[in-house]
């Protein structure tokens, strides 16, 4: 059924596959939000209906909850889990030292939160979304409504004195109204193209008034699994810098494949 998949879903679907294969009986897991993590949360769903599989899932946002349920997971919230021993999820970017640039799909903040709530972050991606430097993808920041225009004057005024390169920022809009969050805030995107000194400035993004959260996350990924569009998958590990490379089977993923629209 592989197939049926486009290069850019057989790359992520193999790398969720891989990544599943970390997830022991009885874990506590955090659930990443979009359409990789969605592959991920499938997987274990498979795992979970058909192998008998215990795991209590921690959603990062309603769509992955509402996926979760349907998959037959068990979903229980961060403060019943209180700490989680991995977290699986996308990223809109990647670097060499497996820093990240997360909130393409707007939950970056449950997103952080869970995965600094982990024992372990495993990011699940395909290889376009590694980059030299982070900032070509638009930095999301998490930003309160009251006084949005303020903040993100004053984010602006931020990255001229940082003298980050490209210091545009935009709304992010649903059709003609802002977006909004799970958490009910808005979101800035900032049109950087290169990110100098990304730890510098995800502190500094966070010391202003208005500002709930930044979609910098650094030294949060223990490990990144890449999938490609031929069904390989290279797997990262940032503590032994190693680097390994396998092909995912498809043979019994069937099941999966036939559960999409
Ligand atoms: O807010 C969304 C998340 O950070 C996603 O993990 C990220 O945008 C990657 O999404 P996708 O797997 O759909 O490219």
């Amino acid at each position: 059924m592989s197939d049926t998949l486009s290069p850019i879903d057989t790359a992520k679907f193999v790398a969720a596959r891989k990544a599943v294969e970390f997830v022991e009986d009885g874990m506590k897991l955090g659930l990443g939000t979009g359409s990789t993590a969605a592959w991920m949360v499938r997987c274990l769903g498979e795992m979970v209906r058909e192998g008998g599989l215990k795991v209590l899932g921690v959603p990062t946002s309603g769509r992955t909850a509402e996926l979760a349920r349907q998959q037959g997971i068990e979903v229980v919230s961060l403060d019943e889990a209180k700490w989680l021993d991995l977290t699986i999820d996308g990223a809109d970017e990647f670097d060499a030292e497996l820093n990240l640039i997360k909130g393409g799909g707007g939950a970056l903040l449950q997103e952080k939160i869970v995965a600094t709530a982990s024992d372990q972050m495993i990011v699940i991606t395909d290889v376009s979304k590694q980059v030299e430097t982070l900032g070509a993808f638009p930095l999301p920041v998490e930003v309160i409504p009251f006084g949005w225009q303020t903040t993100k004057a004053l984010v602006e005024e931020t990255l001229v004195s940082m003298d980050v390169l490209g210091q545009h920022s935009t709304l992010r809009m649903n059709g003609e109204v802002p977006f909004v969050t799970d958490e009910g805030n808005h979101i800035i995107d900032l049109h950087l193209q290169r990110i100098g000194n990304a730890r510098q400035l995800a502190l500094v993004l966070n010391q202003i008034p208005g500002v709930v959260e930044n979609g910098l996350f650094i030294d949060i990924c223990d490990k990144v699994i890449i999938g490609h569009g031929d069904g390989r998958v290279s797997t990262r590990d940032v503590v032994s810098g190693e680097e390994t490379e396998e092909r995912v089977d498809f043979a019994e993923s069937d099941n999966i494949f036939s559960d999409l629209d």
